[in-house]
């Protein structure tokens, strides 16, 4: 079923509110960045930082920033590119989501490209199915990087764990972008953790207390984990005390392998929660 949809603010940022089957999320038009994902058991899975910034040009913190065309500074670009601080237009709703558009334009033309990127929200009972398609509409190749930057809302991260990566290699971006193997059986959050994790087959798990939320990725090659820890968190300006204990960053991305599009030529990615 397609969602209903109605336009709504959130401290002054337009946004649009989705709803089915029981279940809501709220979208600002700024980033196409999903701000709330409340499935129909009324329970809000997504963290928004009680500092978030809500200014144009800057970054939301929290909810689902759009990582596009540059992942972290991998690049000339600012941190994580432009997608994320730039309005997107909403295109109206299909069978079973919302769609929202970027395209290039003044405010892209540091990255000089004819592209279009479509984001898509899908919205049931309980689950959230968010697709980000990156069309090359311009007359040579490109390449990009690119995430979905989603902050789960946990109740407490040192009672958290992830399961689904053992076995899998990762870049520790935390030290000095090291290769390691995952041993154990589940990863734990104490203190920083950022780590890019590839080739990553098995659905993941994350485990907060007595929730679980599946987390199912297609088309992105990588996955992310994100905390920053107490320490490092004190130095996050819209971050208030004590915020970091109360989200995991696991991010669905295409980092390692930059995507390289032809003229005309689409990639897709996704990540269902649920
Ligand atoms: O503070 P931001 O620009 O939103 O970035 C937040 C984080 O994003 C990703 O998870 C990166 O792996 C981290 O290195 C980075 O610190």
């Amino acid at each position: 079923m397609p969602p209903t949809h109605e336009s709504t603010d959130h401290r002054g940022t337009p946004c649009l509110r989705l709803r089915n089957e029981g279940a809501t999320a709220l979208v600002a038009l700024h980033g196409a960045q999903l701000l709330s994902w409340i499935p129909a058991d009324g329970r809000e899975r997504l963290f928004l930082g009680e500092r978030a910034q809500f200014t144009p040009g800057s970054a939301i913190r929290g909810g689902v920033p759009v990582v596009f065309p540059q992942f972290g500074e991998r690049g000339n670009l600012r941190k994580h590119g432009f997608a994320r601080l730039l309005d997107w237009t909403f295109e109206g709703v299909t069978d079973d989501a919302a769609i929202f558009e970027l395209r290039d334009g003044p405010d892209t033309a540091q990255w000089p490209h004819a592209f279009a990127c479509r984001l898509s929200i899908g919205l049931a009972a309980a689950r959230l199915a968010v697709a980000l398609e990156v069309e090359n509409r311009g007359a040579v190749p490109f390449d990009f990087t690119a995430a979905l930057h989603t902050y789960l809302r946990v109740d407490d991260i040192a009672q958290v764990s992830l399961e689904g990566l053992q076995g899998c290699d990762y870049e520790d971006s935390a030290n000095g972008g090291t290769l390691h193997r995952q041993h154990e059986h589940a990863v734990a959050f104490d203190g920083e953790i950022d780590r890019i994790y590839n080739d990553v087959v098995a659905p993941l798990i994350l485990v907060d207390g007595g929730h679980r939320l599946d987390i199912k990725h297609d088309g992105f090659g990588d996955t992310i984990v994100w905390n920053p820890g107490a320490h490092l968190a004190a130095r996050i300006g819209d971050l208030a005390p004590g915020e970091h204990a109360r989200f995991a960053c696991v991010e669905a991305g295409q980092v390692l392998a930059p995507v390289l599009l032809a003229p005309g030529e689409r990639w897709r990615g996704s990540q269902a929660l649920g």
